[in-house]
C-alpha cells in the first residue's frame, strides 16, 4: 500500500515514513512528481490551506492524496507565525532565518508569557467525495536560544511542555510520539480505509 503525501516539505515527508511504516504504509510525495504544481496557500486558517493543498492535488492526479498545513502558534505574539510560518521571514523558507525572527520578537518576553503550540492539521481528499480533515497540537514554550539538531523548522526553539529539551534534541521515535502531526495522524488512524 502507498500514499501520496500533496507536500514539498522534505521534514514532513520524513516524519510521514517513519509513522506510516509502522502501519505497513509507503510514502510517496510531491518531491517524488515531477513538474508538480506550487499550490499557493490564500487560507487565513491551517484547515483552509490544508483543504487547498489537498484537493487541487488530489483532482490533477486523480488519487487520493493527504495534505499537511502546520506550523507554530505564539501567544505573546498574536498567534504568529500561525499559517504563515513556513515563510515567516521571506519566501525562501529559510528555517533559520524564520527562528531568529522569533528569537528577536521573542527576546523580551518572559519566561511565563512565553507559550506556543505547533499545529497540524491533515486534509484527506478523494476525487469527487467530501474531503475529511483532523488536527493534532502539541504544547510548548519558545526558548531563547537555539538548541538541537534533529527534526525541522522551529523545532531548536522550540521547549516541549514539560521537559527542558527541545523538539530537536528528541530523536525521531520521542518526536513521533507526541508531535502535532502524529497526534493528527492518530486521528485518522480508523479511516485509513479514505486512501486505497
Ligand atoms: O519545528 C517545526 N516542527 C514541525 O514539526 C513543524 N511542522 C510545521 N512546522 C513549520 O510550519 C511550516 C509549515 O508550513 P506549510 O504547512 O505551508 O508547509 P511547507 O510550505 O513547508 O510545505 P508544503 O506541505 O506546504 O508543501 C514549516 O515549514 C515549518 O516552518 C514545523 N516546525
Ligand atoms: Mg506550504
Amino acid at each position: 500500500m502507498k500514499v501520496l503525501i500533496a507536500t514539498k516539505n522534505a521534514g514532513k515527508v520524513k516524519e510521514f515514513e517513519f509513522m506510516f511504516a509502522e502501519m505497513g504504509v509507503e510514502v510517496s510525495s510531491l518531491l517524488d512528481v515531477e513538474d508538480a504544481p506550487e499550490v499557493e496557500e490564500t487560507g487565513t486558517t491551517f484547515a483552509e490551506n490544508a483543504r487547498l493543498k489537498a484537493e487541487e492535488i488530489a483532482n490533477l492526479y486523480n488519487l487520493p492524496v493527504i495534505s499537511d498545513d502546520s506550523g507554530l502558534v505564539i501567544d505573546a505574539i498574536g498567534g504568529r507565525p500561525g499559517v504563515f510560518s513556513a515563510r515567516y521571514a521571506g519566501i525562501e523558507k529559510d528555517d533559520d532565518k524564520n527562528m531568529d525572527k522569533v528569537l528577536d520578537e521573542m527576546r523580551s518576553v518572559p519566561e511565563h508569557e512565553r507559550t506556543a503550540r505547533f499545529v497540524c492539521t491533515l486534509a484527506v481528499a478523494r476525487p469527487g467525495k467530501a474531503t475529511v480533515i483532523v488536527e493534532g497540537h502539541c504544547e510548548g514554550s519558545i526558548a531563547y536560544k537555539k538548541t538541537g539538531s534533529h527534526g525541522f523548522g522551529y523545532d531548536p526553539i522550540f521547549l516541549v511542555q514539560g521537559t527542558s529539551n527541545t523538539m530537536a534534541e528528541l530523536t525521531k521515535e520521542e518526536k513521533n510520539q507526541i508531535s502535532h502531526r502524529a497526534k493528527a495522524l492518530a486521528k485518522l488512524k480508523d479511516q485509513m480505509h479514505l486512501l486505497f
